[in-house]
């Protein structure tokens, strides 16, 4: 009889072949083994403690001896311990970079050629999460599909800045341990940090395995010291298979939000009354399939990383009546139609006003219950890009949530770097019947709407 076999990570629901979850497991398991016959239920699995970390390498060794590996799908445990300890540091690169934007002048602000903003923050991400999954997984098994590219970098008055994002990466590196990876020997060096960046250059398509990365999403919000989002996911085959969105700027509780705002609104940091730890930002999780999505809380400083870093799981809201629902979208009219969204809010009788939030912050609100739907309607032409979706869909719909187009389709992660065939805008709601009730408003009046 087939037998699967896992390391146990605390904060990981452990999933069977045909995407159910059998097991959830605490921290007192973490280091155990779990054998389970194949397609039996949660009562026939027994646990083996504290088996020996080495072990952990060997285990699709151990699949394929017991002639289970090439029948079973993937669990993809190792990409999402790896994953969320990347994301994890990249927040805390980001925060350290946000503080030095807020306290020192603006100039640390770039344009692309596409006059959208870019800062050290977003390329020394992307470098060195692109280095870590590289020393993860082996440079030549890992393709990422991520936003920033080396052209700035390499110009010749550009020196300056290329210092500057190295040493923040090897900043960042220098905490690696902290958070279970091993750092590089030496500190790297400007050409490592160029082709860590470049080396996120796939174009993604329909086959095989790849990282989607936006190193700073909501880069807008960023610089105004608001909210913004760290989104990495791992697509198999066209479909999102896991997926991490860092938000150090979005509390663990929702009462704390009001207090962000306040002290944006003023233009203070954002410094809580009380030294509560939950207030800190978060990283969000889900695994395709296992009918749960997580949240814990940002490392603290001079902590060391262990699973499940107190998870916990969130979950969309149960409100269906768009009267008591909140929507949210973008801040910029220039990325999402905040005309249009206002007319089909009064058609459907949503009274509450917009949550207007930078970034992919937004699915992480939908997913944790703290508004209902979230909309964007790009201005016609524009074509959004994978890495600003991947992450947050995978959440919210693990957290119970739906996220189509306007035309009630799944978003395809399969054409490249693009959501081609996208009809109209992203819509995602906590709800089957509330998102129904959104696509018939959204048809109702679409020909009326200048976009
Ligand atoms: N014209 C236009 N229309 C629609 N979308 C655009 C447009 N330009 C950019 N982008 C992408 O939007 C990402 C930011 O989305 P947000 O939801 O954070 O928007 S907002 O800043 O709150 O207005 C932003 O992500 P980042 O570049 O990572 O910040 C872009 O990928
Ligand atoms: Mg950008
Ligand atoms: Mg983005
Ligand atoms: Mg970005």
């Amino acid at each position: 009889m087939p037998i699967n076999c896992w390391r146990l990570t605390a904060g990981v629901p452990y999933v069977s072949g045909n995407g159910r979850v059998i097991h959830r497991f605490t921290s007192n398991h973490v280091g155990s083994v779990l054998f389970s016959h194949h397609q039996n239920s949660a009562k026939h699995i027994f646990s083996v403690p504290k088996f020996n970390q080495s072990y952990s390498s060997s285990i699709i060794e151990e699949q394929k001896n017991l002639g289970v590996a090439s029948a079973e799908p993937e669990i993809f445990y190792k990409e999402l311990d790896v994953a969320v300890r990347a994301v994890q540091m990249a927040c805390s690169l980001c925060q350290r970079v946000q503080d030095s934007l807020i306290s020192k002048s603006k100039d640390q602000v770039h344009s692309k050629d596409d006059s959208s903003p870019v800062t050290i923050a977003d390329w020394s991400v992307q470098a060195a999460i692109s280095w870590l999954l590289s020393e993860s997984f082996g440079r030549k098994n890992v393709s990422i599909v991520a936003e920033e590219d080396v052209k700035k970098l390499s110009k010749a008055d550009a020196s300056g800045l290329l210092a500057a994002v190295v040493n923040t990466v090897n900043e960042c590196l220098a905490e690696a341990p902290r958070f279970g990876f091993q750092g590089p020997d030496m500190a790297l060096g400007t050409s490592d940090v160029l082709e860590a960046i470049s080396h996120c250059n796939s174009s993604g398509g329909p086959t095989g395995r790849f990282w989607t990365l936006d190193p700073v999403d909501g880069t807008l919000g960023f610089v105004r010291g608001d909210q913004y989002a760290i989104a990495l996911a791992l697509i198999e085959d066209g479909e999102v298979v896991l997926g991490v969105l860092g938000c150090p700027n979005y509390p663990m509780r929702k009462e704390w939000l009001s207090y962000h705002h306040r002290c944006h609104r003023i233009k203070t940091r954002l410094t809580p009354p009380t030294s509560d730890s939950w207030h800190q930002g978060l990283v969000t999780y889900a695994l395709k399939g296992s009918g749960r999505a997580w949240m814990q809380p940002l490392l603290h400083a001079n902590k060391k990383f262990v699973w499940p870093n107190s998870a916990r799981p969130v979950c969309v809201s149960s409100i269906d009546d768009p009267a008591l629902a909140t929507f949210c979208e973008p801040v910029e009219k220039a990325n999402s139609s905040h005309s249009f969204t206002a007319g089909l809010a009064h058609t459907m009788g949503l009274r509450k006003q917009p949550l207007r939030v930078y970034s992919m912050v937004k699915y992480a609100a939908i997913a944790r219950g703290d508004a209902e739907i979230f909309m964007k309607f790009a201005r016609a032409g524009y074509k959004e890009k994978i890495w600003d979706h991947a992450a947050g869909v995978v959440i919210i719909q693990e957290a119970g949530g739906v996220v189509t187009d306007a035309g009630g389709h799944p978003l395809d992660f399969s054409k490249g770097i693009y959501l081609e065939c996208l009809d109209r805008g992203v819509i995602a709601s906590a709800g089957a019947k509330l998102h129904d009730k959104i696509i018939r408003a959204v048809d109702a009046s679409w020909d009326s709407s200048s976009l």
